[in-house]
């Protein structure tokens, strides 16, 4: 299947969903992600999520973090430039949302990329592959690309991987894994 296609498809999944219903799928995931080996690193890059679209809630997320005294990542993004600025996520960090529904801090602490660990990413659709399907603008490849080598990525996704993306190019870096609220993938 091609991205466009997919990406169509699973908004509307997600459309469909209930509130209730994503909260209690968030809250599976979370609880999924606690068996995988990603818990001694220290700096895990979040999204903050767009609750107007249905994504993920990672509140469930933000909680383990700071309950193992990780260093949290949050970011905000430029939609000319289709890149993200990385900002420590404190007890102080103020959270306004952009004109995309997207919360973001107002300012804080900057941290360069390469210093990420783990990031943990919004996904619309992925295969079994694990590559994915964002929303097209291309603001995670650029993301994914400047981090090193060694960081664990990690989609998040309410539904289970389809076969295959036929339009994966040569910008598309791949997850490590992905958790749904069924099963954790291992690419
Ligand atoms: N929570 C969260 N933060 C994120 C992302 C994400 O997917 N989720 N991104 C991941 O890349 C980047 C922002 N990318 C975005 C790209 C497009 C739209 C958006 O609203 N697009 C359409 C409407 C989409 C729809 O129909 O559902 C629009 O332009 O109106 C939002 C975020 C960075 N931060
Ligand atoms: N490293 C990069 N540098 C510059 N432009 C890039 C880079 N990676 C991707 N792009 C551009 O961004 C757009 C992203 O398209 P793509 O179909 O890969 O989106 P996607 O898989 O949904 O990913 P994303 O969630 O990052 O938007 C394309 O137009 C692509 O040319």
């Amino acid at each position: 299947m091609f991205k466009a296609e997919l990406r169509e498809t699973y908004k509307q999944l997600r459309h469909n969903l209930l509130i209730d219903d994503i909260e209690n799928l968030s809250l599976e995931i979370a609880n999924k992600l606690l068996k995988l080996p990603i818990w001694n690193a220290s700096f895990y890059h979040i999204f903050l999520s767009i609750t107007e679209h249905k994504e993920v809630n990672t509140d469930y997320i933000l909680n383990i973090l700071s309950g193992k005294d990780k260093h949290i990542l949050v970011s905000k993004s430029d939609f000319k430039k289709g890149t993200m600025r990385h900002f420590l996520l404190t007890d102080s960090t103020l959270i306004k949302k952009n004109s995309y529904n997207i919360p973001e801090p107002v300012d804080g602490i900057e941290i360069e990329t390469t210093k990420i660990d783990v990031v943990f990413i919004p996904l619309l659709a992925f295969d079994q592959e694990g590559n994915r399907v964002g929303y097209g603008k291309g603001f995670y490849d650029r993301f994914l690309d400047d981090c090193k080598p060694e960081t664990i990525k990690i989609g998040l996704s309410f539904f289970e991987a389809v076969n295959r993306i036929d339009d994966c190019n040569n910008h598309d870096i791949k997850l490590d894994y992905c958790i749904t609220p069924k099963q954790v993938y291992t690419f």
